[in-house]
């Protein structure tokens, strides 16, 4: 019947961002969340520990947890040099498309690995791959081709924080020196998550208060270094 939240996301970034500018994409994204309807971005507050962490950094390889519309996918890729890979999990069908229609207009190249028609092999920065994480991550390193994560961005169901977590340890998918980051370790919040990444030996962990996006409420990013 009516559109989605996503949907009049996608259709104001059509209308008002610059096609092939993926941070008039990321500014017309905040600008409707904030003025026009609420939705669940990381936002641009949050949005710049982001940032600085990728720089920090300096990924060659980045798995997000958690797509919806793809904000933070974005503000991700633009900070990564080429030949870098940006591996997604997004479980729900329609967020993915949105997401998968923003890439296009911001020009990001960005390949469904769940269709078989694009060339094999990473010809491109972003990896948008449809399910669960927990199905997925075990399934990485044989499908992508990929041994060690330097960053991961969780954002996704916050009761699959830490499992998931677990998973990427068990599947040997993190290295010495892997930075997580969560976001909404403060709300919704994380309990169980925080809990292990604080008190395990395996992480050396911080939090950065900051605020929920585009709300004065209370929200924060965690940042936690493998290590090993
Ligand atoms: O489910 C989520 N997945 C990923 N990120 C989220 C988020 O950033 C939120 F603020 C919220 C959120 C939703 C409702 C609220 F009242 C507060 C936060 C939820 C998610
Ligand atoms: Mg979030």
């Amino acid at each position: 019947s009516g559109t989605t939240r996503p949907m009049r996301i996608l259709h104001y970034v059509q209308r008002s961002a610059k096609c092939g500018d993926v941070l008039s994409v990321i500014s017309a994204i905040d600008s409707f969340c904030s003025k026009v309807e609420w939705a669940m971005n990381v936002g641009d507050k949050k949005g710049e520990i982001l940032d600085a962490v990728v720089l920090e950094t300096r990924p060659r390889y980045v798995l997000e947890l958690g797509t919806y519309c793809g904000y933070s996918t974005m503000r991700i890729a633009r900070l990564l040099p080429p030949g870098a890979r940006l591996i997604t999990i997004e479980m729900n069908s329609h967020y993915a498309q949105v997401a998968k229609e923003l890439f296009q207009h911001a020009g990001l190249d960005a390949q469904d690995k769940s269709a078989e028609k694009r060339p094999a092999g990473p010809t491109c920065k972003v990896e948008l791959l449809l399910g669960s994480s927990s199905v997925l991550i075990p399934q990485l390193k044989k499908k992508l081709d990929i041994d060690k994560f330097d960053l991961v961005f969780i954002d996704h169901w916050k009761v699959s924080y830490l499992p998931d977590t677990r998973l990427l340890e068990e599947c040997g998918l993190l290295k010495s020196g892997s930075v997580l980051l969560a976001d909404n370790v403060t709300c919704p919040g994380a309990p169980d998550y925080l809990e292990y990444v604080r008190n395990s030996p395996r992480y050396r962990s911080q939090y950065f208060p900051s605020q929920l996006e585009y709300l004065q409420v209370e929200d924060g990013v965690e940042k936690s270094v493998f290590l090993g």
